[in-house]
């Protein structure tokens, strides 16, 4: 699906700051090699901002999807779970709740190295980018669904 007349907001944990702009890079050339109209970038500090930038970004009524970004690199205690687990569950909690596809493009490493293979530049992957085509496919899905039901009154099982 492109994304032709279509708004995205992308909500940025800022705690490694060279891992955050990679991943936004990723995530803006997908969505502009797809047409996006608009690509707006929110910071907050880190991950458990995440779900409620995204929430903000949601309800406001401008955007058709949102990727939310950042990196979490695992240190001597459980924190990393609870801000790992929470923002995965808020992000899930708001997509569910407004119907707004988001994009989960979180690291969630042990090392340094293992986050730098995962913010495109060659490496193992480019997760800012995957979560861009995560909400893509999701409007595709949401598209596809009210056509169907424009055409026969019922959405498909
Ligand atoms: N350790 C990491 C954090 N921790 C900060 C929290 O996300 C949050 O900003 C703080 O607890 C204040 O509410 N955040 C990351 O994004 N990545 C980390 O590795
Ligand atoms: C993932 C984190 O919150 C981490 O940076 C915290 O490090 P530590 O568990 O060593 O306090």
């Amino acid at each position: 699906m492109g994304a032709e007349n279509r708004r995205f907001a992308l909500v940025v944990g800022r705690f490694y700051e060279d891992l955050a702009e990679k991943l936004v890079e990723g995530a803006r050339a997908e969505l502009e090699k797809h047409g996006a109209e608009t690509v707006d970038v929110y910071d907050v500090p880190g991950a458990f901002e995440l779900p409620l930038a995204a929430k903000y970004a949601a309800e406001s009524g401008r955007y058709d999807a949102i990727v939310a970004l950042g990196a979490v690199i695992r240190g001597e205690t459980s924190h990393y779970d609870y801000v790992c687990g929470e923002c995965a569950r808020g992000i899930q909690q708001v997509q569910l709740a407004t119907g707004i596809p988001v994009g989960f493009g979180l690291l969630t490493v042990d090392t340094r190295e293992q986050a730098e293979a995962r913010v495109g530049g060659g490496g193992k992957r480019d997760s800012g980018a995957h979560a861009a085509e995560a909400v893509l496919a999701s409007l595709k899905v949401k598209e596809s669904v009210r056509q169907q039901r424009a055409r026969t009154g019922f959405a498909p099982i």
